[in-house]
């Protein structure tokens, strides 16, 4: 048995209990470089924790297809997690409140071409979970010697489907499971 959750496109406002938006939208902050570039200045809010520091890394995850199974998530209570796609495919991003220290329903959210996420410090997510190959994205998140993984297996796995708003806006063309 599953449960279902239906994605839709990704705002700021369904996403600020979770995380910041990386994008270039509204008014820039600076007009940097001789006029020829818009600086969107300081848009997350980083945390790396006592004794972790900032990292940059680059991951190249398999793309999934719809309908998409979450059956797991996952926090890092160390610090906080930025996913900025290289390749700038949409890509799909679920989160959850916290419910005393278990994830309560998630919600599902397709990142648009342009928006990067950053999830703040020990809210539960998805895997970085690509919807188009190649699956290639910068991820700024705590480096350290100590534990910043907790997981979260659900007993009855969701599956996240696309909503209509985000067919309409063009986000949910990835491939369907068993469809060549
Ligand atoms: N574990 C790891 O490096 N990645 C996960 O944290 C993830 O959110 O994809
Ligand atoms: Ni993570």
């Amino acid at each position: 048995m599953t449960r279902s959750i239906v994605a839709q496109p990704l705002t700021a406002d369904a996403f600020a209990p979770f995380g910041d938006i990386l994008e270039a939208t509204g008014t820039p902050d600076k007009i940097i470089n001789r006029g020829f570039c818009a600086r969107f200045h300081d848009r997350a809010q980083l945390d790396f924790g006592s004794g972790g520091r900032a990292g940059i890394s680059v991951f190249r995850g398999a793309p999934v297809a719809w309908p998409v199974e979450v059956a797991l998530v996952e926090r890092h209570p160390g610090g906080s997690q930025a996913f900025v796609s290289m390749t700038g495919h949409p890509f799909l991003v679920v989160v959850a409140p916290d419910e005393d220290g278990t994830p309560g329903t998630p919600r599902a959210f397709v990142a648009a071409p342009g928006q990067g996420i950053n999830f703040h410090r020990g809210t539960w997510h998805g895997v970085l979970t690509p919807l188009h190959a190649p699956g290639l994205f910068a991820v700024v998140d705590r480096i350290g010697d100590t534990p910043n993984l907790e997981e979260h297996w659900f007993d009855t796995p969701f599956v996240v489907e696309p909503g209509e708003d985000c067919a309409s806006a063009g986000l949910a063309q990835a491939s369907r499971q068993g469809e060549n």
